[in-house]
């Protein structure tokens, strides 16, 4: 455990109230010891860094001036909330963040009402507090009412159509709201696109603007001493653009762009904007992500996430590992593809690292697209290139590719358009917990007529699938993966084209027969050695499709066998329901199979390690082992827990 930073005035910070009686001067102080805490904190348990750091002025200043909970603050993603966490009487629980039973990383109502709305997919708090601002003003929540309704907003977030979609719908209602535009000109990866260009064009300098905020009045919306002292005002105006911008023309008065670490610029603006504000009031404030943590500023991710680290060294402890990532693999394999066909292109929605296309765009810059947030885009855009006759590979991670949903029907399925989706992170994925879990991918993309669905069983079957996909032509295809490390399994030299909707034998048993889906069948393996001493070797498929099943072989082994248990790591819908659907079509339930399917529970499951989170939805190797035993009507004397 790191030595706990030395904190006195922020031991005196029970919830935000306790700010109230603060000095400007003891704010600043409340802040620096906020930084050191977050850092001290992240540095047990790993997490979200650096967007936190950067929001520290800001933090304290919003539960400086405004009242929390009553006041609802938004953070979008809320990835940048610990400080926030800190403030708002959790600061006893923080070195819990992500882990079982602990804070959760993200904002979260059940945990705290100073959450007043839940997050962690971005691009979300514009929409959120504009209906916080109609809710206040058609009487919800009689009981406390609603005082401001604040969104947080990073400069990566902003790039979404969500975001615009909420403000065009906010200046056309001229609702009194705030949104906070968190400008660090970093979204992971850095920012691309047109508005990224924008917003820094905003902040370049020009001293233009100096005239051009004074021309059009803006004093109005100032604070009071820029008012009253012409040289600090002059001081303020420098660089700050008032009217022109995108956002006034969407009907938000524009405040900026601010230094968001700057006291004498943050509390003053935000004091007048309080104090005035009668519709919907767009403040710029300029941050840098990982702010006074010198190893995070330098990361090229500023820090963004981390394992736990030294303080004083800002080296990470990661547990060293033999096995390739599934990102990696993938990465690598199509790399190698894309070598041998150049119309092999690939897409990734701000994510090029996470996903492995970091390797695409190194090697194949003309051919990999980072679309910014915006996967409903991501998706068509692959569609078109498609349709343009290329081979996109759109690379997502499964709970993401949920916002692109009606893009992944109606632009691709229907069209019957050969995009190739790689989902990354499929399955429980661990500290993120719920939001970011890959539960829904398998039933969702498998209900859609000709669509192609596999998972990969181990790293290996990664490769394979990477080129199976590049094959195919004939529609839409997906492969599934998880989060994190491979099995260690022996890889092949380059990946080989798979027969479609063929799996594969794993293990010849007798009485009950185990279909697996993806890489619960490691579990399965484990299982099925421990059920050998009990006598009973069941038989054991990978059968690499969700769609189109391996009818073939689903059927002879219901054929020669008194059970049948599918596994997936996925919600019901998918797999498993797709067999039953078989089964039933094929009249096999008549004569008496018996049927198991075991699928993510109907439950939204908290963060946790996976191993820990499969356990909670009983996926392990010991709940196989006990749902063969139940199936074959063993007794069973104990249960190992998982
Ligand atoms: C819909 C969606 N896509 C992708 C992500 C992954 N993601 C989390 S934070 C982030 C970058 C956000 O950048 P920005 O809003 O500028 O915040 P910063 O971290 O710079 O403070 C991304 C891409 C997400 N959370 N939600
Ligand atoms: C906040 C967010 O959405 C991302 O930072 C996410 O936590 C990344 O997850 P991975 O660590 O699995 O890439
Ligand atoms: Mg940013």
């Amino acid at each position: 455990m790191s030595e706990r930073p030395n904190t006195p005035l922020l031991d005196q910070v029970r919830d935000p109230s306790d700010l109230k009686r603060l000095t400007d001067a003891q704010l600043r102080q409340v802040a620096d010891e906020l930084r050191a805490e977050t850092i001290s904190a992240v540095s047990e348990t790993g997490g979200h860094l650096g967007a936190g750091l950067g929001v520290v002025e800001l933090t304290v200043a919003l539960h400086a001036l405004w009242n929390a909970p009553r006041d609802r603050i938004i953070w979008d993603v809320s990835h940048q909330t610990y400080p926030h966490k800190i403030l708002t009487g959790r600061r006893d629980r923080i070195r819990t963040i992500r882990q079982k039973d602990g804070l959760s990383g993200f904002t979260k109502r059940a945990e705290s009402p100073f959450d007043a709305f839940g997050a962690a997919h971005s691009s979300t708090s514009i929409s959120a507090a504009l209906g916080f601002a109609v809710a206040r003003d058609l009487g919800g929540a009689p009981e406390h009412g609603i005082g401001d309704a604040i969104a947080v907003i990073g400069d990566g977030a902003m790039s979404a159509g969500m975001a615009f979609e909420a403000m065009n719908n906010a200046g056309s209602l001229g609702k009194r709201m705030i949104v906070i535009l968190n400008d660090n000109e970093m979204s992971i990866a850095p920012p691309v696109g047109a508005l990224s260009n924008y917003l820094s064009r905003l902040y370049a300098g020009d001293p233009f603007q100096e005239f051009k905020a004074a021309a059009k009045g803006a004093v109005s919306l100032l604070p009071p001493p820029f008012q009253q002292g012409a040289k600090r005002a002059k001081e303020m105006l420098k660089g700050m653009t008032v009217g022109g911008t995108l956002f006034e023309e969407l009907g938000f008065s524009y405040v900026g762009p601010i230094d968001g670490h700057d006291f004498n610029q943050l509390l003053p603006v935000l004091r007048t904007v309080k104090a005035r504000a009668t519709g919907p009031v767009l403040i710029h404030i300029v941050t840098k992500k990982g702010k006074g943590y010198a190893p995070a500023e330098k990361a090229r991710d500023g820090g963004h996430a981390t394992a736990k680290f030294d303080v004083v060294s800002g080296e990470q402890k990661k547990a060293p590992s033999n096995a390739p990532s599934y990102t990696s693999v993938f990465g690598k394999e199509l790399v190698r593809l894309a070598a041998e066909d150049p119309r092999i292109c690939a897409v990734t929605a701000a994510m090029p690292d996470g996903t492995g296309l970091n390797l695409m765009v190194e090697r194949y810059p003309s051919r990999t697209f980072d679309v910014g947030i915006a996967e409903q885009h991501g998706v068509t855009f692959s569609a078109g290139l498609a349709a343009g006759g290329l081979k996109p590979f759109c690379a997502m991670y499964s709970t993401f590719l949920q916002r692109g949903y009606d893009q992944v029907v109606h632009d691709v399925a229907i069209q019957r358009l050969p995009v190739r989706f790689a989902i990354d992170r499929a399955g429980l994925v661990g500290a993120d917990g719920a939001t970011h879990a890959g539960s829904f991918d398998t039933a969702y993309l498998s209900n859609l007529p000709g669509f192609v669905v596999m998972a990969a069983a181990d790293e290996a079957e990664l490769m394979h699938m990477v080129a199976t996909a590049a094959a195919h032509d004939d529609g839409p295809i997906a492969f599934r993966y998880p989060r994190g490390e491979g099995s260690g399994v022996e890889m092949p030299e380059k990946g080989e084209v798979l027969e479609i909707g063929k799996g594969r034998m794993i293990q010849q048993g007798a009485r009950v027969a185990i279909l697996s889906f993806g890489t619960r069948l490691s579990e399965v393996m484990t299982a099925s050695e421990s059920l050998r001493a009990r006598g009973i070797t069941p038989t054991v498929a990978d059968v690499r499709f969700a769609k189109p099943l391996d009818r073939a072989l689903i059927l002879q082994l219901a054929a020669d066998h008194e059970a049948l248990i599918t596994i997936e790591e996925g919600a019901v819908g998918g797999f498993g329901s797709h067999v039953a659907q078989l089964l039933s079509d094929e009249g096999v339930f008549d004569d008496g199979l018996k049927f198991r399917s075991m699928v993510l529970p109907d439950t939204f499951i908290d963060q946790a390690s996976p191993a820990d989170m499969y356990a909670t939805a009983k996926l392990n190797a010991p709940d196989i082992e006990a749902k063969v035993l139940e199936v074959l009507g063993v007794a069973q004397v104990s249960q190992k827990k998982a």
